[in-house]
């Protein structure tokens, strides 16, 4: 395997003003990700996850240890410098409902990275049909406002905002939790046609191993702040080694979500695909 696309090394991440009142929530976090990789993050509430997250955004108060992108030291840069990374490094949310500004249109929502980076109007035009598309979203979805759309259309609408200035790396937060079981599988195949389509990579966050084995190819397992296991994805999830993440399996039975997404609709018999 080449040079990382990302490197998080050795990363500690406290919480709390004074010396007594800190909290570890990162302890000593190592972690690559590989161009057009999915890395999946698991671990129960509390561990750590969404930090981590938020750490590669720079948005989480870094107390040692660096994280680099390809290769360039980016733990703590000047806003400016963060704004420009925007163009590498996009994130999906886990709440397709709060994280669309409700007032905007889909369009004006795609336009404003595309403005932000210096893309003109007409060059913008075309490439929020090319997103519609790619997302799987109708061609008309432009003049309509989120609030117009279900749940799986809106995550695909803000992944869509994610992809607009063509990133290498996503941090996916979540990004299917708020969704139903069918509309979570339609919406992980999309992420992964459009890894499949343009290379970008995935830090993929979920509480849910289902999840993370469907979408990932390695898998890192936090508990406590800390990487307790990490590897092939098939394996940490199927056959794991550490005794926290077996635990986290027992608890949390790993259905197919293709097999069930096939029941479904053998019972439904194919009703639209909205999502
Ligand atoms: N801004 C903050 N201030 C203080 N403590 C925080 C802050 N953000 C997170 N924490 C703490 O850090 C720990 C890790 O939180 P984090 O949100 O990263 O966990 P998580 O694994 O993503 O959990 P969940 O699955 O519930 O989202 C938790 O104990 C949390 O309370």
């Amino acid at each position: 395997m080449g040079e990382p696309l990302l490197r998080i090394n050795d990363l500690v991440v406290e919480f709390g003003r004074s010396r007594w009142s800190r909290f570890r929530a990162l302890d000593s976090v190592s972690l690559d990700i590989h161009p057009g990789e999915t890395v999946g993050l698991v671990g129960e509430s509390g561990s750590g996850k969404t930090t981590l997250g938020r750490a590669v955004l720079g948005l989480a108060p870094v107390t040692a240890g660096t994280v680099a992108f390809e290769g360039r030291d980016i733990t703590r840069l000047p806003r400016r410098a963060r704004r420009e990374l925007a163009n590498d490094i996009q994130v999906v949310f886990q709440d397709p409902y709060g994280s669309l500004s409700s007032t905007m249109s889909v369009q004006e929502i795609l336009t404003e990275p595309l403005r932000a980076s210096g893309i003109g109007r007409s060059d913008s035009i075309q490439r929020v049909r090319t997103l519609l598309d790619q997302v799987g979203l109708p061609a008309n979805s432009g003049q309509r406002y989120p609030n117009e759309f279900s749940g799986g259309q809106r995550q695909r609408i803000a992944i869509a905002r994610a992809l607009a200035i063509r990133p290498r790396l996503i941090v996916c937060d979540e990004p299917v939790s708020a969704l139903d079981l069918s509309t979570q599988a339609r919406v992980l195949d999309l992420l992964r046609q459009i890894q499949d389509d343009t290379g970008v990579a995935y830090l993929f966050v979920s509480h849910d191993l289902a999840v993370v084995r469907h979408l990932s190819h390695r898998v890192a397992v936090m508990y406590r702040g800390q990487i307790v296991e990490s590897g092939n994805a098939s394996t940490v999830t199927r056959t794991p080694s550490n005794p926290y993440t077996q635990r986290l399996l027992l608890s949390s039975p790993i259905p197919d979500l293709n097999r069930q997404r096939e029941r479904r609709m053998s019972r439904s018999m194919l009703q639209p695909q909205s999502a």
